[in-house]
């Protein structure tokens, strides 16, 4: 096991009355990239918040690099690289005079050129922040976020608004820092940017974790698909014992759909049945879950 960067256990942060995170445990291992998944209100700005040691934590504990972020900030901060949701640098500044300025804040040796164009903004360095569009001062944010390549990074939806072309520049940015040895908790609205990026994911429901593990770990908890058009003359009886079970609406529909635990078996049966038989499984599907899935059933789990 890698090193830890970050440990948390029974997190618990209340606004006021308002409990908006509900007992979370997670680790993040050096070198790992975790994003943190849920629906608006599941908790999890104010988590990273108290990651970041903006908030200190009401319950619970909370260690990154072994140390508190709320007491020992000092020593966390020239560490990592923060993007929060709505940063915002100063808007009279222009795009050069921000990452000239934020290097001067880290301690990390850095390239405001090399910054300027990884965020696709070098016709751009002498435009004040104010003037940028919504996706250039998000590009912005992320270049300060991960000047001098920090050993832990904090972003909170990098990639909202901005065009695909760009969101693969980001992607591609981050796997390269991550293969570098950077550590990242993110969070995102976005499945495929998890499917794409993360060694490991959960999904926050209510201020807890409903379902977290690697994505394969996650997509197996719900069952894979085997659907096709019901052959000319077949009822349901006809078809072979198998482990899923058919769905008998579908089926009165015109469509054999099965949710099976056991897709490699219960397809092979299914395909030997159909070679017997001289039957041609007309739009034949077999498929795993989709993160979808998972994320729109993890909303019903109770923490
Ligand atoms: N300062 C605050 N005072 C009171 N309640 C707050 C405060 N900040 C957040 N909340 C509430 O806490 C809950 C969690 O908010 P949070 O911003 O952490 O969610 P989120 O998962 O990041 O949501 P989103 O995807 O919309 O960014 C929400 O119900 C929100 O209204």
């Amino acid at each position: 096991m890698r090193e830890p960067i970050i440990e948390v256990r029974g997190l618990r942060y209340r606004h006021g009355a308002f409990e908006a995170v509900r007992g979370i445990d997670l680790d993040v291992a050096q070198g790992e990239l975790f994003a943190l998944l849920g629906t608006n209100g599941a908790g999890k700005t104010t988590a990273l918040e108290v990651l970041e040691g903006h908030r200190a934590p009401s319950e619970g504990t909370v260690r990154v690099f072994g140390l508190r972020p709320d007491a020992d900030r000092a020593r966390i901060r020239p560490r990592t690289g923060v993007l929060l949701q709505d940063s915002g640098p100063g808007a009279e500044l222009t795009v050069l005079e921000t990452l000239r300025l934020w290097r001067s804040l880290t301690s990390r040796p850095s390239e405001v050129d090399a910054a300027l164009a990884q965020a696709g903004l070098e016709r751009r360095a002498d435009v004040r922040t104010s003037k940028l569009s919504g996706g250039e001062r998000r590009r912005l944010d992320l270049a300060v976020a991960t000047l001098g390549e920090p050993e832990l990074l904090f972003l909170d939806e990098p990639t909202t608004g901005l065009d695909p072309e760009s969101r693969r520049r980001t992607w591609d940015l981050l796997r390269g820092m991550v293969a570098r040895g950077t550590t990242v908790l993110l969070t995102t609205h976005y499945l495929e940017e998890a499917e794409h990026l993360a060694h490991r994911l959960a999904i926050l429901h209510d201020g807890a974790v409903a379902v977290t593990g690697t994505l394969v770990d996650v997509l197996e908890r719900e069952a894979s698909r085997i659907a096709f058009v019901v052959p000319p003359g077949v009822v349901a009886a006809d078809l072979p014992v198998l482990v899923g079970t058919l769905d008998p609406a579908a089926f009165a529909a015109g469509r054999v759909e099965i949710r099976t635990r056991a897709l490699q078996d219960d397809l092979a049966a299914l395909l030997s049945w159909a070679a017997a038989r001289d039957l041609q499984l007309a739009r034949l599907r077999a498929s795993h879950a989709s993160l979808a899935e998972v994320f729109h059933n993890a909303q019903g789990v109770a923490a």
